[in-house]
Formats: C-alpha cells, structure tokens, sequence
C-alpha cells in the first residue's frame, strides 16, 4: 500500500505526525510526504528513508497513491479532490478539511463512537473519510454514552474554544497579547509596590484598547477578553460553528432520520489548545446520576468522569489538565433545578488531538488493517 500525506508540517498534521511515531504506526506501508512550497526538500524524521518532497498539486503523482492523508485545509481539498477523482481515482481519501464533512459519499469518523457506521461504509465501498470539527468530535467522546443509549432529546452546547483552533499564527498572537499585558502592568505587579487594583485594571484596559495592542490575526483582543463569534455567518444567525453542532453530530451518529437537536453558542477565549463545553441536555426519561456516570464512563476508554466537587473539578476538568493528553474528562453532572429530566455536564478536550489528529491517524489504521 502506498500512502501519500498533505499538510504534515502543519499544526494539524505535526501532530498527526508525533502520534503516528509514538504508536509507531509506520510500518506496513509505503509513505510519500507531499508539499505545496517546499519541493524536493526532505520530508520528516520517521525513522525511515524516505524519499524528497513531492509536489502536493501533482495529480499525477497523487493518482498513485492508494490512500491519501490530507491536513492541508480546504482550499487544497478543493482544488485537487475533484480533480483526482474526475481523473478516476480510486483510492481512500482522507481528510481533516470540512470541505467533503457533509457530502452524501463521505464518512466524518470518530471511530469510537462510530465505528459500525465506519464499518458498513467500507464495506459499501465508501471511499471518503473525513475527521470532524473538533468541537463536535469532542462533545461526542464525553457524551458519547447518552447518545449510546439513546437518552438525549435535545442539547445545548455553550462552547469556550482555545486559540489553536484558529491556526498557529493566532496562537502566537494570543501570547504576544499577554505578554503586552504582562510588560505593561509589570511596574504595578511589584509587590513591594502598593498601587491600587483599580490603577492595574486601568492599566489592562487602557492597554487593549490602544492602537499599538497586536491584532492582526484576530482583530480583537483575545487576551482578558473573549470573543463570541467562530467561523462565518451563516443565514439563520448561527455562525458556521455553531451550525456544524446540530449537521455533523447527527451524521455522524448516522441519524439522518430522527435527528438529534442540537445548538448553542461558540465563544473564543484564550486557551491554548483545549476546548471546553457547556452542556445542557434534555433526557427523554428521568435517569439516575450514578447511571448515568457508569454509561458516560462506560462509552469509550478515554472519556474520565470527574466528581462533581470543587477540588476533583479545578484540578482534573481545565484545559491546563487535557492538554496535550487524549483523555477527554467530563464533571460538574448534576441534574438542574429545572426538572429531573435535566442534565448539565462540562467537559474539556484537546481539540488537536481528538479533535483533528487522532480520529484521521486511526481511520488510516483502520483502512490499512482491513
Ligand atoms: N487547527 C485546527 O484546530 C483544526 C484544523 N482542521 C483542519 O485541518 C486543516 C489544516 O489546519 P492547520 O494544521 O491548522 O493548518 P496550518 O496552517 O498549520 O498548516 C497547513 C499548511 O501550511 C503550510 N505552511 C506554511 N508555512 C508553514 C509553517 N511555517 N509551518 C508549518 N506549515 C506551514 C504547510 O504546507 P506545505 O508544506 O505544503 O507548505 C502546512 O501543511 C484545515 O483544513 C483545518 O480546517 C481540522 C480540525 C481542527
Ligand atoms: N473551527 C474550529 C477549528 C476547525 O478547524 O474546525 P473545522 O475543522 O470544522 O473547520 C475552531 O475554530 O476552533
């Protein structure tokens, strides 16, 4: 088998990268690394020979491979997937870009909690496999019990979504934001100095505000702020986001019928790579707390119930707790004042890992294993 990959130096594929070594996932396999700017450059350190770069926008090239990984983004999907496939391209396509999510031939994977939508689609000959929004794929790891068990009758997510999720440069400016706040307020933050809060506040916010606060990538300021808008606008008032939470859970879920309904608000702030969620879920019957923990920490081997208490919640349920690990821990279960059929639930996730990289780097293992 022969495997090309698109988009591995970016922050989506480096991590699709590291993961596939620590699992030492290269073997049984022909790998070909492809690039948009950096031809006959070397590819990366997988502890192999490999050969230089290829030309990412060489069909030709691409038309050899029986599968295809790409993180390169959606304007690449959608210069060169129809084209490979309008030139009779057979093989697995698969993909972290929204761009194919929604098509009638594709499968968004999330093979723990859909592999027997994954299962039937390959025998069907489904040739399309594209990783989730993050937000989504996260929400289903935590929640994936009650979906399980067919408890939900409707949601609410009210996300808190980091930075990375917007690309790399937005990171770094987030950083550099603090760092303007920090150098700024820093004469005020000398203990041995006693300059009232209020001056410190003033300070902060004189500082958003000004012309000189670096901007350029997110427009605003994300540093002491948040910002309640991702992604475009769609027509119902929805932003894109938003509107992904109700179409790509249910298709995932294969709910084409009877879908679930689900909506909410995605809110920007200025965490680094995790994302967090607040749930409230509508039962369709009054369950038990205790079974419900069982079933959500029955779902899958990563998702972690943390117990609805102050200690257990600050110290395993943040973003500074998931980053970087493939534990999705979900807490605060409680049922709500407004009836027993209530639940609200928070949750946190690594939105690199479940929530782009790991979902791609299994789906290739699933195909290459078949
Ligand atoms: N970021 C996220 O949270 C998520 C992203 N996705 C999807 O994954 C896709 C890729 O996203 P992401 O990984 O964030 O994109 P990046 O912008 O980090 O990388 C995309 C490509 O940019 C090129 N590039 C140019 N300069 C650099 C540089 N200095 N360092 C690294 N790469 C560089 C590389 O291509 P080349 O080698 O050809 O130059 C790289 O493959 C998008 O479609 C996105 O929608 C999906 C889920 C989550
Ligand atoms: N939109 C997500 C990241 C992302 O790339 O999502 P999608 O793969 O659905 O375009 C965020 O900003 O957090």
């Amino acid at each position: 088998m022969r495997v090309g990959f698109v988009g591995w130096r970016g922050m989506v594929g480096s991590v699709l990268m590291e993961r596939m070594l620590d699992e030492k996932d290269f073997k049984g396999f022909e790998p070909l690394f492809f690039t948009t700017s950096q031809v006959g450059e070397k590819g990366p350190d997988i502890g192999m020979d490999i050969p230089l770069l290829v030309d990412a926008m060489d069909t030709e090239s691409l038309s050899k491979m029986n599968i295809i990984v790409s993180c390169q983004g959606g304007s690449y999907t959608e210069a060169v997937y129809g084209k490979l496939r309008g030139q009779g391209w057979n093989g697995y396509w698969i993909d972290a870009a929204s761009t194919l999510r929604m098509e009638k031939n594709s499968i968004i994977v999330l093979d723990p909690v859909n592999r027997s939508v994954i299962d039937r689609a390959l025998e069907s000959g489904v040739k399309d496999f594209i990783g989730g929004n993050c937000t989504v794929s996260l929400m289903l790891m935590a929640l994936g019990g009650l979906f399980e068990n067919d408890l939900v009758e409707w949601l609410t997510s009210m996300t808190y979504q980091a930075a990375s999720g917007a690309g790399a440069n937005n990171m770094r400016e987030l950083v550099m934001q603090m760092k303007t706040i920090g150098d700024k307020a820093a004469p005020m933050l000398d203990k041995s100095v006693s300059s009232a809060i209020l001056d410190l506040d003033r300070n902060v916010t004189e500082n958003i505000r000004s012309a000189e606060f670096p901007v350029d990538n997110w427009l605003v300021p994300l540093a002491a702020n948040l910002i309640p808008w991702i992604d475009r606008a769609m027509d119902n008032g929805q932003t894109r986001e938003e509107w992904k939470g109700f179409v790509e859970t249910n298709k995932i879920l294969g709910r084409s019928e009877n879908p679930v309904p689900i909506d909410g608000q995605c809110i920007r702030i200025g965490a680094m790579r995790c994302h967090s969620q607040a749930f409230t879920i509508k039962l369709k019957k009054n369950v038990p707390l205790d079974e419900i923990e069982s079933m959500l920490a029955a779902n899958n081997d990563w998702v972690k119930v943390v117990p609805n208490t102050k200690e257990d919640s600050i110290k395993d349920l943040t973003p500074a707790a998931a980053t970087g690990t493939l534990t999705v821990p979900v807490g605060r279960i409680r049922k709500m004042n407004i009836g027993d059929d209530y639940l609200t639930a928070f949750s946190v996730g690594d939105q690199l890992l479940w929530g782009a990289a790991e979902p791609l780097r299994r789906i290739l293992k699933i195909i290459l294993e078949r």
